[in-house]
C-alpha cells in the first residue's frame, strides 16, 4: 500500500488528530502507521469463523509516542501483531513505515522472538525454516524448544540439536549487552566499527551505555527491556511496536523504560512508537492514544481526551455497580 494513496483517502470514522501539549517539537505531519478497516478472524476447531478485529482504523503521525489501550481481550495485541507483520489481516489496508520492530512483553522472550521475526526476512535453507544470523542458527522446532525452557535459562549456552533436515549447533543468547544489541546486525554487512558505533549510540539512547560488557542475565527486567529496545534502534528501526512492556516491571523499572522510549523519540525525531498498555497513568507520557473495546477502535486521538473518556467510563461502571 502506497502511503500517498492511503493519505489521500479520507478516514471518515476516525476522529481528527489533534496535537497535545506533550507533542514533540520535531514531530512531522507525516504518517508512520496507518491501518484502515482492518479485520481479523480465526477459525475454531469446530470450523467456525470468530471475528477478533472488526473494521479497525488507526493513523499515527511520525515521531510520536502513542498508546493502545482497552480491556482484556479487546484485541490490542492482535492489532499490534498485524502491524508488526506477524499476523495477516483477513482484510483491510495497512501501512507501517520500515524498518519496524516488535518488542515483546517478557524481556526474557526477546531472543526467541528475534528468531521468529527472522523467519520472515532471512534465508530459508530447509523445510524447517532454518535461519542464519550473525552469531547463531535457529530452527522453528528449536524456537519452540527455547520457548518451552525460557531463553533466560539458555543464555550463553551452546546447544547441539539433530533435526530431520539438519544437524545444528546454536549459541542461543549473546553473553553481553553489547553482543545482544548487535544480534540483528549481522545481516546488514557492516564493518566492525560500524557495528560498535550503532550499538553504542543505541545504548546511549536508552541510557544503558555503562552496561556494555554486563552479562544480560544480570540485568533487571526494565534494563533488559531497554536493551531489547536498543537492539531495535541499532537496526535503525523507524517504528517501534511495544507490547505491554511494563507489565512485569516494578515502578522504577517501568519509569526507566518509558523515559528511555521518550528520550529516543526526542533524540531521533523520526522514530514512532506504539505502546500497548493497561495502565492509564502511562497515558500522561503519550502524544496520542487509541482506545479499543470488543475488537473495535472506539476512540482515537489526543491522550488527554482518551484519558477523560476512559475515566468517565470507569466511573459510570462503578456507579452502576453501586446502584
Ligand atoms: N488464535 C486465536 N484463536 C482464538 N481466539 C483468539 C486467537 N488469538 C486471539 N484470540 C482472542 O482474541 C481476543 C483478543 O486477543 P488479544 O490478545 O489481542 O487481546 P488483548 O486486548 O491484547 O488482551 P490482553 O489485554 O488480555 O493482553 C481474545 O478474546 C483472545 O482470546
Amino acid at each position: 500500500m502506497n502511503l500517498s494513496t492511503l493519505a489521500r483517502t479520507s478516514l471518515l470514522h476516525l476522529s481528527p488528530l489533534r496535537s497535545t501539549s506533550s507533542t514533540r517539537d520535531n514531530a512531522t505531519d507525516s504518517v508512520a502507521i496507518e491501518g484502515r478497516n482492518i479485520n481479523f478472524s480465526v477459525n475454531t476447531r469446530q470450523g467456525k469463523m470468530v471475528p477478533i478485529l472488526k473494521d479497525c482504523s488507526i493513523r499515527i503521525p511520525s515521531g510520536q509516542l502513542w498508546m493502545l489501550l482497552g480491556p482484556n481481550g479487546c484485541g490490542k495485541s492482535t492489532l499490534l501483531k498485524i502491524l508488526a507483520g506477524l499476523l495477516t489481516p483477513t482484510n483491510g489496508a495497512l501501512y507501517v513505515r520500515r524498518p519496524k520492530s516488535y518488542v515483546f512483553q517478557n524481556p526474557d522472550h526477546q531472543v526467541y522472538i528475534v528468531s521468529l521475526l527472522f523467519h520472515f526476512s532471512s534465508r530459508v535453507i530447509s523445510r524447517s525454516l532454518v535461519v542464519e544470523l550473525n552469531f547463531c542458527v535457529i530452527s522453528n522446532a528449536n524456537a519452540f524448544f527455547i520457548a518451552s525452557f525460557g531463553s533466560r535459562f539458555l543464555k550463553g549456552t551452546n546447544l547441539s540439536l539433530q533435526t530431520p533436515e539438519a544437524s545444528l549447533t546454536m549459541q542461543v543468547v549473546m553473553p553481553t549487552v553489547e553482543a545482544d544489541v548487535a544480534f540483528g546486525l549481522g545481516r546488514l554487512n557492516l564493518t566492525n566499527s560500524e557495528v560498535r558505533s550503532r550499538v553504542s549510540k543505541a545504548l546511549e539512547a536508552v541510557g544503558m551505555s555503562e552496561y556494555l560488557q554486563r552479562p544480560v542475565q544480570t540485568l533487571s527486567g526494565g534494563q533488559k527491556q531497554r536493551v531489547a529496545i536498543a537492539g531495535a534502534l541499532a537496526e535503525a528501526c523507524k517504528v517501534l511496536l511495544l507490547d505491554e512492556l511494563t507489565t512485569f516491571l516494578d515502578e522504577s523499572d517501568q519509569m526507566g523504560v518509558i523515559k528511555a522510549v521518550q528520550n529516543l523519540l526526542d533524540i531521533s525525531g523520526e522514530v514512532t512508537a506504539l505502546w500497548v498498555t493497561h495502565r492509564l497513568e502511562e497515558l500522561e507520557y503519550a502524544d496520542g492514544a487509541v482506545y479499543m473495546e470488543d475488537g473495535r477502535v472506539v476512540m482515537h486521538g489526543d491522550a488527554a481526551s482518551i484519558n477523560k473518556f476512559i475515566k468517565a467510563k470507569q466511573s459510570s461502571y462503578i456507579d452502576r455497580i453501586n446502584s
